[in-house]
């Protein structure tokens, strides 16, 4: 059955979950901010989008986000973590009971903050909140040609809800959209197998010099990592895996769980699966280090994981050493901005009390 589906955050994933979505016979409104960076005159202007070298017109595109929520079955969002209170601040009003939010980007603890954000404004509404643990594609955008780019799916993407216990139900109604969705524990085990995290952050702080100097012509997957500079996403995988084991969550390394979801090849090493990936060695950048692949990758990712794994009693040295290195190049202090279990209301849990509390919503 079709469903109506709209979608927020009119980026790389955005415009080509609406290309796909169409596609696949569903009725998708697209919405992009009214501050967007982007010019989508093209898709303003007559609905379509080159997808993959075929136009696919989609049934709305609107920059109101009233008319791109009221009477939808289920809301995407294609954003950066840093932008999930943001988002749910400007849906709150108009969300409707019944209504599904799939957060579909890097997973960072995102539904629980959604549904916090909802509750401090006191929007007693039956929502089901749910995330990805990464986003359902290797996707981009082209806005000269119009062209949204469906490199490869994620075949094998966490999913979880927040609560937990509204997982299968959500499912059910996402697997109407995607395949390659699979139930997670919870919203604690999609973010810590969010990819990003381990992928970017270490290398393109390791390659900040080469950065700076070719901006826009630098290929983090094929030329930023190295026989050296892979050690540190070595490591980073190794105490990430042991604050999984603590929770009792499958502790599967980068390299198992990319083959898993088709962006790496088995080959040799974890450097040559990134260098020769065919889903990822192509992507260009980044070409400047305050850039997503350091910002949100450090403030909504390691520092987050540090502090499950401070919490689980494991520790982060090697996390630790990025977020500060990150801090220091970008002039930040990621320590304090980042997110924590403590700032998303959770003090003093260990392993068992953090499964525990994201059974229900404690948020209320
Ligand atoms: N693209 C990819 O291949 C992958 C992406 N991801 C994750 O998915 C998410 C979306 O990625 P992608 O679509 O490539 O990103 P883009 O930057 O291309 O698009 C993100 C969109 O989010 C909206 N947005 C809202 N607030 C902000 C903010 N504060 N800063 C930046 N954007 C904001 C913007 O929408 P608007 O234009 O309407 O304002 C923007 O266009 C990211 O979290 C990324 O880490 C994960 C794996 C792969
Ligand atoms: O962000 C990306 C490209 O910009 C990658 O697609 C992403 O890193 C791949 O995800 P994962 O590491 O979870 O397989």
């Amino acid at each position: 059955m079709a469903l109506k589906i709209s979608i927020f955050g009119a980026g790389n994933g955005g415009i080509t979950a609406a290309a796909d979505m169409t596609e696949k016979g569903h009725e998708v409104t697209l919405h992009q901010s009214k501050n967007s960076q982007r010019d989508l005159s093209s898709i303003a202007e007559t609905g379509v989008i080159n997808f993959n070298g075929k136009p696919v017109r989609i049934h709305k595109f609107t920059r109101e986000v009233e008319e791109a929520v009221r009477g939808k079955d289920v809301i995407v969002l294609t954003i950066p973590a840093i932008a999930v209170e943001p988002i749910a601040e400007k849906l709150a009003p108009y969300l409707e009971d019944g209504q599904y939010v799939f957060i579909n980007s890097a997973s960072a603890m995102n539904s629980l903050r959604f549904k916090r954000v909802l509750n401090n404004m006191k929007r007693d509404i039956d929502v089901k909140v749910g995330e990805t643990m990464s986003l359902t594609y290797a996707s981009r955008y082209d806005q000269e040609t119009n062209e949204a780019t469906l490199i490869s799916y994620n075949e094998h993407n966490l999913f979880a809800a927040y609560p937990s216990r509204f997982t299968e139900e959500m499912l059910e109604v996402l697997g109407r959209m995607y395949d390659h969705l699979k139930p997670a524990k919870n919203i604690i085990e999609t973010t810590l197998n969010n990819g990003n995290p381990e992928s970017h952050p270490g290398p393109s702080i390791l390659n900040a010099g080469r950065i700076d100097y070719a901006g826009d012509d630098f290929y983090l997957y094929k030329e930023g990592i190295t026989e050296h500079t892979v050690n540190v996403i070595h490591k980073i995988d190794a105490e990430r895996q042991q604050i999984c084991r603590m929770l009792d969550f499958e502790a599967m390394s980068k390299s198992e769980r990319s083959v898993r979801s088709g962006y790496f090849e088995k080959r040799e090493s974890l450097r040559e699966q990134y260098n020769h990936s065919p889903v990822l060695a192509d992507i260009k950048g980044p070409g400047d280090l305050e850039n997503r692949y350091v910002t949100e990758d450090v403030s909504n990712g390691l520092v987050l994981w540090a502090s499950i794994g401070d919490a689980c009693g494991v520790e982060t040295p090697v996390m630790d050493a990025v977020i500060t290195l990150a801090g220091v190049l970008l002039g930040r202090d990621y320590f304090s901005e980042g997110v924590t279990l403590r700032k998303l209301g959770i003090e003093e849990a260990d392993a068992a009390r953090l499964n525990a509390l994201m059974e229900y919503d404690h948020t209320k």
